[in-house]
Order: structure tokens, then C-alpha cells, then sequence
């Protein structure tokens, strides 16, 4: 099965999956001096409902807190897309060092870790048909830069030691997501894909400039989660990220000058 090792990363997901070598792949290095400002891209609207909070889990790649996606209640709008887009999970991808760990990089620079939220276009009827749809998904990236300790971030790591080991899940209710986000919600948005296998070109990508904080300490949390089951010899959580990709003519636009 595909992972982040050697002999089942990133270099090797083409064998299996094709598509990763398409001509939308993500993530991608964002030049700031290369992206195009588009004064239409509208403000992004996230209104989130922290009851649609079901449970926090390992799923052998990263950890993710998913949520009920059966009714509009924690909907992502407006911003590049149309259309109401539901919340159906949000995970991270981090490194074994605070130099390195983001998928999208800017003018380069890796950040230590990258939030995504991903959301599925409600003209489909469910997550699976949705994210097989070339406006099916849509992710917000938010960025993770070394700082203070960040009070939402602490109540994820708080239920780190119910979910060390792959396939671990537990409850896990009223969380606010909103609580991740920068204040500032100026972002670069481009056409790409699911940055894991299956590496679906069906993403709508809206990336936040503005990094939200996280401490060396609670990164050092992240990194004690295991990509190991129980029981199995341990394998540490770290470089969960795929490098980026080919932009292949894609153009990027910012909602900001
Ligand atoms: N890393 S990502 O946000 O592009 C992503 C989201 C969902 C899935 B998936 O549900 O398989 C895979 C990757
Ligand atoms: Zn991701």
C-alpha cells in the first residue's frame, strides 16, 4: 500500500496511480510574484458548526477530525467557487523538523506543517461522487509557522495518546474549526488535485497567506503519532507530505494586491 517510505512514496504513487503524473497535480510551489491578483475572486465564506463534530482519527497517513456532512451546516462558499461545498474532514501533514513539512511551498519556503479542510460540492450526492468531479472538491490549505503554542491545536494533541497507532479513532465533539483559521483570509487558488492517492484531479485548491501559529513543543506532539499499527515494530508519524508538482501551465490567482 502507498505511504511516505522509501519503497511506497511519492516517487512510487505513479506506478499505481497513473494520474500522478497528470496535468493538474498538487501540491504545487506558489510564487507570489507569478501569481495573477483577480479582483472577481469573492471573499471566502466558512461557517462552521461545531455539533457537526464527530471523531478524531488515525488513518495510517495523518491524523483527521471528520465530520456529519448530511445537511448544510458547515459549508464553504463564495471564494474562487460556486455553489455550496460541505466540510466533510480536516487533517495535517508535518515534518520530522520544523524546516520542512508543508505540501504547498511559497517562493520555495517550506513551512513546518499544512492544514487542510476539505469540503464536496453539494450539486453531487455524496463525498465519493464528488471528489471524482473536475469542480467536485475544494480545499483550504492554511499554513503552520513556528511560534506560540496555539490553544485550538492543544485540544487536538490532547486526544493524540487515544489515537498513537493506525486505525485508532475516537470521539471527538465540538471542536470549532474556525478556531484553525488566520485571521486574515486573503488567499492564491489554482485547479489541482487530492495530494494522496487516489491524487483525484478534482480540487479546487484556496490557499491562506497567512500562517496560523504552532510551538516546536506541540510539533514535537504531532511527530509521537505513529504511521504504525499496534502491535507492529513503531514507525513515527513525520514527512506526511508529498513534494510539489508540475504546474504545467496552470495559472494562479490571488484574491489580494
Ligand atoms: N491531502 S488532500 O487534502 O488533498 C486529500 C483529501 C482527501 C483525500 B481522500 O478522501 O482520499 C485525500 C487527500
Ligand atoms: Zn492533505
Amino acid at each position: 500500500a502507498w505511504g511516505y517510505a522509501a519503497n511506497n512514496g511519492p516517487d512510487k504513487w505513479a506506478d499505481s496511480f497513473p494520474i500522478a503524473n497528470g496535468p493538474r497535480q498538487s501540491p504545487i510551489d506558489i510564487v507570489p510574484g507569478e501569481a495573477s491578483y483577480d479582483a472577481e475572486l469573492k471573499p471566502l465564506v466558512l461557517k462552521y458548526d461545531p455539533s457537526t463534530c464527530l471523531e478524531i482519527l488515525n488513518n495510517g497517513h495523518s491524523f483527521q477530525v471528520t465530520f456529519v456532512d448530511d445537511t448544510d451546516s458547515s459549508t464553504l462558499k463564495d471564494g474562487p467557487i460556486s455553489g455550496t461545498y460541505r466540510l466533510k474532514q480536516f487533517h495535517f501533514h508535518w515534518g520530522a523538523s520544523d524546516d520542512k513539512g508543508s505540501e504547498h511551498t511559497v517562493a520555495g519556503t517550506k513551512y513546518p506543517a499544512e492544514l487542510h479542510l476539505v469540503h464536496w460540492n453539494t450539486k453531487y450526492e455524496s463525498f465519493g461522487k464528488a471528489a471524482s468531479q473536475p469542480d467536485g472538491l475544494a480545499v483550504v490549505g492554511v499554513f503552520l509557522k513556528i511560534g506560540a503554542k496555539n490553544a485550538s491545536l492543544q485540544k487536538l494533541i490532547d486526544a493524540f495518546e487515544s489515537i498513537k497507532t493506525q486505525g485508532r479513532q475516537s470521539s471527538f465533539a465540538n471542536f470549532n474549526p474556525a478556531t484553525l483559521l488566520p485571521g486574515c483570509l486573503d488567499y492564491w487558488t489554482y485547479d489541482g488535485s487530492l495530494t494522496t492517492p487516489p491524487l483525484l484531479e478534482s480540487v479546487t485548491w484556496i490557499v491562506c497567506k497567512e500562517p496560523i501559529s504552532v510551538s516546536s513543543e506541540q510539533m514535537g506532539k504531532f511527530r509521537s503519532l505513529l504511521f504504525s499499527a499496534e502491535g507492529e515494530a513503531e514507525s513515527c508519524m513525520v514527512d506526511n507530505y508529498r513534494p510539489p508538482q508540475p504546474l504545467k501551465g496552470r495559472s494562479v490567482r490571488a484574491s489580494f494586491k
